[in-house]
């Protein structure tokens, strides 16, 4: 009995492995609790097995399937699927190509087609809507259970990636599942980002091995992963619901909860930084650490009303970076991201890179240049237009804010001149299938602008310290508050400050003394109607 194509559920595919089995499970049990808990597509995958063994085992393994009306998938093995009348066959790249897949199994069956990269895409579309039926999107994560990998983990924006590939070569036919190291702690981030640029493509499922078949309660496995997938709504941190205007009654609230909560904002950040962001810090009414003690992370991240500032200029290894990225994600925390010198090197793109996609950020904040950077707007790009005044360069970083909002998932910042905000967080929705329909063009962003403040740019750590600011905003503000107005209180504070201190200053010295007064002031005395700066939305 061959399944019909058109209502194959993708949402949660199971792919079996026989060598990771826990003691008292069988492939059977281990398959049997997977269908009793949400499981909706089976795939066999047996690396090295005698035919005759096989053949028994997928016999044995339809049969279940069948019982629970759910397909069954044979990995690699064309031969033993259409011996015994599977529903569909898996193959990768280096197995038989597909078009003699087709001609062999004929048009009913479902083929499926490890992918990982846009070329593979371009020629999944040349071949046309009657050859491949899905694709295997991976490897996301690292993953011990595929021996001797060939792709290097792709992380979420590889398969963005690939999702944008299938809708520039419109091969709207084609399903997707995610795989490759993916369980409960990554599954509803990668659901959450995972859209394509044009807001209309979205994960059809994921896809496991070992979070069902090496779990010794396969029962429960499946059903948190049927319960991620059914609720779609990822609460990396609580996301408030959208608050219409951000007016200065928005930043009297967001600075009485910050002076109310005081918050305990986690510096990891360049040495430069660290002196001024812990001053800026207590100005701002929060309190200060600034540990990059592996050890302790999880310990910080739990005090009420924590938040961490990750500058990317810190020294601290990897692997510390990414415990508090853990830390601060599982306790749905804030995370402020600060991707300094983001493309000025090889090396710094490749941190920056592996930090995006090791976890979830409330906001990234960047210089123009980052920002364009992290936007893949390449200035090369951004001369095909017309050179108009100064204007058209605010519309093109306004854009580029949006993007990296939308790619990320974020609370994007760009300072400069103009700072603009824009908040791609769309409240933590996510869909399958489909994405929320809409793109980086329609989500929304503020211009907020006070003059040019020259001198803002000849101290050392005035960038980072915007950083420190909005760790204490997003840190302080109640749960359920919206993330977008405390991002934009802190960016309108600290540029009326940088105003005030400038009219001040007798030159670089006195600025930094005189911004940190302004903060000071400013914050304590909690009069935003009086604040010069204003916002534009965009
Ligand atoms: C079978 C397979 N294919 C992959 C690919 O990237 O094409 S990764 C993978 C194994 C995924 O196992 P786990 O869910 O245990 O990480
Ligand atoms: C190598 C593979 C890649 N992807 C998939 C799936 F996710 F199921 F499509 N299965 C595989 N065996």
């Amino acid at each position: 009995m061959v399944f019909n194509k058109e209502n194959v559920d993708y949402s949660l595919y199971l792919v079996t492995d026989s060598s990771m089995l826990p003691d008292g499970t069988t492939l059977y049990s281990q398959v049997k609790a997977g269908l009793e808990n949400g499981v909706t597509l089976v795939q066999l995958r047996e690396k090295d097995i005698e035919t005759k063994d096989f053949i028994r085992e997928a016999v044995e393994v339809q049969k279940l399937c069948q019982s629970f009306n759910v397909p069954l998938i044979i990995n690699d093995r064309i031969d033993v699927a259409l011996a015994i009348g599977a529903d569909g066959v898996h193959v990768g790249q280096d197995d038989m190509p597909i078009p003699m897949v087709r001609k062999l199994v004929g048009p009913d069956m479902i083929i499926g087609w490890s992918v990982g990269f846009r070329h593979e895409v371009e020629t999944l579309a040349e071949w046309g809507p009657d050859m491949v039926d899905y694709i295997g999107v991976g490897t996301i994560f690292p993953t011990l259970t595929k021996k001797n990998p060939k792709k290097a983990p792709m992380g979420p924006q590889g398969a963005i990636e690939v999702l944008n590939a299938l809708e520039d070569n419109k091969a709207h036919w084609c399903r997707t599942v995610a795989i490759g190291g993916l369980h409960p702690v990554n599954i509803e981030r990668v659901l959450y980002q995972c859209v394509s640029s044009n807001g209309q493509r979205a994960l059809d499922g994921i896809s496991v091995v070992s979070d069902i078949m090496a779990a010794p309660d396969a029962a429960a496995a499946t059903k948190n992963l049927r319960h991620l997938l059914d609720n779609p709504s990822y609460k990396f941190v609580n996301l408030g619901l959208k608050s219409e205007t951000v007016s200065s009654e928005t930043y009297r609230e967001v600075v009485g909860q910050v002076t109310r909560n005081r918050p305990l904002v986690q510096h990891m950040t360049n040495k430069v930084h660290q002196n001024f962001g812990a001053n800026v810090t207590l100005a701002v009414g929060s309190s200060p650490i600034m540990s990059e003690v592996k050890e302790e992370v999880h310990e910080l991240a739990r005090i009420p009303h924590a938040a961490l500032l990750l500058n990317t200029g810190s020294v601290a290894p990897l692997d510390v970076l990414r415990e508090a990225i853990t830390a601060y994600n599982k306790e749905k925390r804030p995370i402020v991201f600060d991707p300094v010198g983001y493309s000025a090197t090889e090396a710094r793109r490749l941190l920056n890179d592996t930090l995006l996609s090791h976890g979830q950020f409330t906001c990234i904040k960047g210089n123009t240049s980052e920002i364009l950077s992290l936007a893949k707007l390449t200035t090369e790009k951004m001369k095909g237009v017309d050179a108009f005044t100064g204007q058209l360069d605010k519309v093109m970083v306004a854009q580029a804010t949006r993007v990296v909002a939308y790619t990320y998932k974020t609370v994007a910042v760009c300072t400069g001149e103009y700072d603009f905000v824009a908040d791609g967080t769309f409240g933590g929705r996510y869909y399958l299938s489909c994405g929320l329909g809409i793109s980086a063009k329609d989500i929304p962003c503020v211009a907020i602008h006070n003059g040019s403040i020259p001198i803002m740019g000849d101290i050392t750590a005035s960038g980072c310290s915007l950083g420190s600011t909005i760790a204490c905003c997003v840190g302080g503000v109640a749960p359920e508050s919206n993330l977008f107005d405390a991002v934009v209180t802190a960016v309108v504070l600290y540029k009326t400050a940088g105003k005030l201190a400038s009219t001040r200053c007798q030159g670089n010295g006195s600025f930094n003394v005189q911004l940190l007064d302004a903060l000071y002031q400013l914050f304590h005395e909690n009069c935003p109607a009086t604040w010069s700066t204003s916002l534009e939305r965009l």
